[in-house]
């Protein structure tokens, strides 16, 4: 895969580990699949029951891996999709590009967001989820137009933060990051479509079927 020399590495925070690298793909390769998932997905707006009544989410969603994987998010039982090859050459590519930079990683799921424009947005929340495991590591890959993911330490010790995302950009949010902040893509008067990939790896459930 080709690498632009405009590829770099930022480190966001020390503790817990909050890196962003840049120039994950290179163009037109980003350009290319943005269009291609903006196409091919099964995007779906599911509604969420919020103290008695029905809110369809304010972006679209698909939720992909391997069959394994079920997992459970904001109340909803989610059977994720096969892998589409364009989403597991990104897995690749971010596996590849963590390597490189000497962190082992692997995820067997994804969580495809898909923002139509500025007003479109995730509210305030960890990726927190018993699946996950504890200290979870979590990818976010950004494709389209750059927003800033907002941070908040949980105990307030210290200033709330914003990790702009540049198309072709990754962050990686390593052990404790879940555990000690919150994020959120907030709305902005910002125009155009971004589609994220947060990859992850999700406990498959107890091989007797207890799965909770
Ligand atoms: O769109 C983003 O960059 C954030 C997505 C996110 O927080 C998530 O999928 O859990
Ligand atoms: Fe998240």
């Amino acid at each position: 895969m080709s690498r632009l020399s405009s590829s770099s590495c930022e480190t966001l925070l020390e503790a817990p580990p909050l890196t962003r690298f840049s120039g994950l793909l290179g163009e037109p390769a980003a350009t290319g699949v943005l269009t291609r998932l903006d196409r091919e997905l099964a995007w779906q707006r599911p509604t969420l029951r919020l103290y008695g009544r029905e809110h369809p989410i304010p972006r679209h969603q698909v939720w992909m891996g391997s069959p394994e994987a079920r997992y459970r998010y904001s109340g909803c039982d989610f059977c994720p999709e096969a892998w589409h090859p364009a989403v597991a050459a990104i897995r690749d590519a971010v596996v590849e590009r963590l390597a490189a930079a000497g962190q082992a990683a692997h995820f067997n799921s994804v969580l495809l967001n898909r923002y139509a424009d500025g007003e479109e947005r995730m509210g305030w929340h960890s990726d927190d989820e018993p699946e996950l495991g504890a200290d979870p590591l979590i990818v976010a890959v950004s494709l389209g137009a750059e927003r800033p993911l907002r941070f908040r330490w949980k105990q307030r010790e210290a200033a709330a933060f914003n990790a702009w995302l540049p198309h072709d950009s990754l962050l990686l949010m390593g052990p404790g990051v879940q555990r000690r902040l919150q994020h959120a893509l907030l709305p902005r008067r910002i125009e155009g479509l971004r589609i994220s990939l947060t990859f992850r790896w999700v406990q498959p459930p107890p091989a007797d079927g207890r799965a909770s």
